[in-house]
């Protein structure tokens, strides 16, 4: 995928300024940047969620910007937002069947099980009745059903304890080495890290800085405190 000059506002506000940037087909990108510098408001673009954008968003050769978001999705993109949108009420298993298919070759229900053993225990339970670890799971096990292979994961982290963000690390290196590509929002700088191929660094709604992984591991505390970590 690739954005080109990506402007984009909350009525007269503009939270994005123009960002250019490219997602490479199997990789792992990082988005990284203080509170407020654009990282959430990049992914609201592309799902064609932010009020108003300008500038191009491509997936293999095909516009996005402007399309609504079940288009968007349509084309092979799950979005995972930051409050996970977990539906409260729905059991662990209708929460997992809602999205729709988008593609085939997405994970089956009982492959996503095994992968998630917690939620196959709890497919019955309600959705507020699961941990934030276990909500963030079947937020990600629901995109990866819908056989989307782009995957727009807003802060996967956030919150929980370092057990379960190890185990959010080892199926995203999973789900990489099955060829999906992975476009993350991240604060946990040790976490993004140790996991993806590269970085880039939002400032104020602008790339301000790019690091292939070996370059941000070397940079790793001017990076942490530049990101405010
Ligand atoms: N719904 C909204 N209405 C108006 N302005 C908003 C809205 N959401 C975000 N903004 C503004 O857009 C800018 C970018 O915010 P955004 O949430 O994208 O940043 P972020 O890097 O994801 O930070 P965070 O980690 O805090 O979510 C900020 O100035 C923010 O105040």
């Amino acid at each position: 995928m690739s954005l080109e000059g990506v402007r984009g506002w909350y009525g007269p506000s503009q939270a994005l300024h123009g960002v250019s940037l490219t997602v490479r087909d199997g990789e792992v990108l990082a988005l990284l940047g203080r509170n407020g510098a654009g990282k959430t408001s990049l992914l609201r673009a592309v799902m064609g969620l932010l009020p108003r954008v300008d500038g191009s968003i491509r997936l293999r050769g095909v516009e996005l910007r402007g399309r609504p978001p079940h288009e968007v999705a349509r084309q092979g993109i799950g979005y995972c937002p930051d409050d996970r949108g977990i539906y409260a009420t729905l059991s662990v298993q209708e929460n997992l069947r809602l999205p729709p298919r988008v593609a085939e070759g997405g994970f089956d229900e009982a492959e996503l099980l095994a992968l998630f053993p917690n939620l196959a225990e709890r497919a019955a339970s309600a959705g507020s009745h699961l941990s934030g670890g276990e909500q963030q799971m079947l937020a990600i096990a629901r995109i990866l059903r819908s056989g989307a292979r782009l995957l727009l994961l807003d802060e996967p982290t956030e919150g929980l304890a370092p057990v379960i963000v190890e185990r959010i690390g080892a199926l995203l290196r999973r789900v990489r080495e099955r060829g999906y590509t992975v476009l993350l929002v991240e604060q946990n700088l040790g976490f993004a890290a140790a996991l993806a191929d590269r970085h880039v660094l939002l400032e104020s709604g602008r790339v301000v800085a790019a690091y292939d992984g070996e370059a941000l591991r070397r940079d790793f505390s001017a990076v942490a405190a530049r990101i405010g970590v």
